[in-house]
């Protein structure tokens, strides 16, 4: 697999040091809240890479997992709207990449999901856009705690996005269905598992620095509940604060009181141009 020029890895710790620091931190977790509702609007669905349209300034997350894990409620949770993305009872509900317009300049893209009720077609297609688009700043991927360890399909894709240099969040969700005195030894040895994997790789393979991404978090692997409402209110569900946070501080911005755009995401000097100007395909 092609490596692509090297991005330094996400380096979260001045995000999620919560210890110590209570206060900053909520501070940035309301501010990546107030980002990710600022709005959320559908842009468009693409079956092939070639069908989504160019993209030279917008930083871009995808969110991946097996079917069923819970991608399109993790997007409704982080943007705080039921139904933005279409979620099913049923594996094979997303059939196309759909991206979203979120907040003032990030593109959200849901995917289907791999395994069970796949398609063999979707995983190439994906595995095409992870390799070639530009603008693609990192992945989002989904793990069940309902399975209790990741599967060889999740193992195989966090591999993948390793070996592409694709910067990744490791999200376990559906915590809500597992006893709450149960949650810590299970997210632990999954954590453990995907660790494991990640530290057999070749560590200058690609430059990639898996540790590095996700070290400074409380735990390795974040653990949420997306699907659960709060106070009535979708996307409060333990553990979305701090997922916002490290998505948009992997997308390229600074995460303090206010959301700005950090170095890495100024390569684009001209006007700023809302998602209402930008023409999709
Ligand atoms: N209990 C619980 N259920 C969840 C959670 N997240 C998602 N679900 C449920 O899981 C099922 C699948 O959710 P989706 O969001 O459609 O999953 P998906 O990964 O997008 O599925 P595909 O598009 O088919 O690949 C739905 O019934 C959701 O209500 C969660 O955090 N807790
Ligand atoms: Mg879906």
């Amino acid at each position: 697999m092609q490596c692509q020029s090297t991005a330094a890895p996400v380096d979260l710790r001045p995000t999620l040091a919560a210890k110590g620091a209570p206060l900053p931190v909520v501070r940035q977790f309301a501010a990546a809240q107030r980002f990710f509702e600022h709005g959320c609007d559908f842009l468009y669905s693409a079956e092939a890479l070639r069908h989504h349209p160019r993209n030279e300034h917008v930083p871009e997350i995808v969110v991946l997992g097996a079917s069923n894990v819970g991608k399109s409620s993790f997007l409704n949770a982080l943007v705080g709207r039921e139904g933005r993305a279409k979620v099913g009872q049923r594996p094979g509900k997303t059939k196309l990449m759909n991206a979203f317009g979120v907040g003032p300049r990030l593109i959200l893209v849901d995917t289907p999901g791999y395994g069970y009720r796949s398609q063999a077609a979707w995983g190439a297609e994906i595995l095409k856009y992870l390799e070639m688009r530009q603008r693609l700043r990192g992945a989002v991927v989904l793990l069940s705690l309902i399975k209790r360890q990741p599967s060889p399909e999740d193992l195989w894709v966090l591999r993948a996005l390793a070996e592409l240099n694709t910067r990744t969040l490791v999200v376990v969700t559906k915590a809500d269905r597992q006893r709450p005195a149960e949650w810590p030894l299970v997210c632990s040895r999954m954590a453990d598992a995907v660790l494991h994997e990640m530290d057999s790789l070749d560590e200058t393979v690609c430059g990639y620095r898996w540790r590095a991404a996700v070290a400074g978090a409380e735990s390795d692997v974040y653990v949420t509940a997306a699907g659960m409402d709060v106070d009535g209110k979708l996307g409060n569900g333990a553990g979305m604060g701090g997922v916002r946070a490290a998505i948009l501080q992997m997308a390229g911005f600074d995460v303090r009181a206010e959301v700005t755009k950090t170095a890495d995401n100024v390569v684009y000097a001209g006007p700023t141009v809302s998602f209402d100007d930008i023409q999709w395909g």
